[in-house]
């Protein structure tokens, strides 16, 4: 019986949140390596399960897989939220990418520098309302069902409720011009698995603080 799966990161959210996100949802346990240290990195690499000597990675079905995408296709598509056909995947894959670059600005927002923090800050706002959410209220209001794609939960529902708790952290009212978006924030939050997921002391993290961006920084070396 294989053992749960092994996911392998430093102790933040980073690119590895997503994945977190995904296997809470598939209702998967999971066990955290989380290194502190470049040392411990470096022994990581030194191992040879990194592909790119790069991290995500997870440690599953005897596979040490890597590169985002790849670990957060494999989930979708093993626990029955990748769609049930090409097309459904192809909405799931339209929507999940479209969060991707949502998701990548505020994930390096704590790298900018100083004097660009309140500009920067401002362009995510104003991608998130009037470029992202916009195309998730359509198509929220358009299918006119419970869920993003077909009638049942996918990872592009999953990545969504991410996405606008994320966004939420930055502006509290970020969703009042979207009606769609805030039933769907209510709906989603409540599913078993997602609301334990919330719970605090659950495997989900805690934006990144000064603290944490040191860490990270001392142990990628940038
Ligand atoms: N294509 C891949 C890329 C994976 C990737 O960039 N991994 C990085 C750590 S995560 C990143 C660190 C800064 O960029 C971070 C850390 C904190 C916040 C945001 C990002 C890594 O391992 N860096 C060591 C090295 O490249 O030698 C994928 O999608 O998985």
């Amino acid at each position: 019986m294989a053992g749960k799966p092994k996911l392998y990161y430093f102790n933040g959210r980073g690119r590895m949140e997503s994945v977190r996100w995904l296997l809470a949802a598939a209702g998967v346990e999971y066990e955290e390596k989380l290194f502190k240290t470049a040392e411990e990195f470096e022994n990581l690499v030194k191992g040879g399960k990194l592909m790119y000597q790069q991290v995500p990675m997870v440690e599953m079905d005897g596979m040490c897989i890597v590169q985002t995408r790849a670990i957060l296709k494999y989930i979708a598509a093993k626990y029955d939220l990748y769609g049930k056909d090409l097309k459904e995947r192809a909405f799931i894959d339209m929507y999940v990418e479209g969060m991707r670059d949502l998701n990548d600005m505020i994930m390096f927002f704590p790298f900018s520098l100083p004097e660009e923090k309140q500009k920067n800050l401002s362009y995510i706002l104003e991608r998130a309302t009037e470029r992202f959410f916009p195309v998730y209220e359509k198509a929220l209001k358009d299918h006119g069902k419970n869920y993003l794609v077909g009638n049942q939960l996918s990872w592009a529902d999953i990545q969504l409720l991410e996405i606008i708790l994320m966004v939420e952290e930055i502006k509290s009212d970020a969703l009042s011009a979207f009606p769609k978006l805030q039933e769907f924030k209510v709906r989603v939050s409540k599913l078993p698995r997602i609301q334990k997921f919330l719970q605090p002391g659950s495997q989900r993290k805690p934006p990144m603080d000064a603290a944490g961006l040191e860490v990270a920084k001392n142990i990628f070396k940038f």
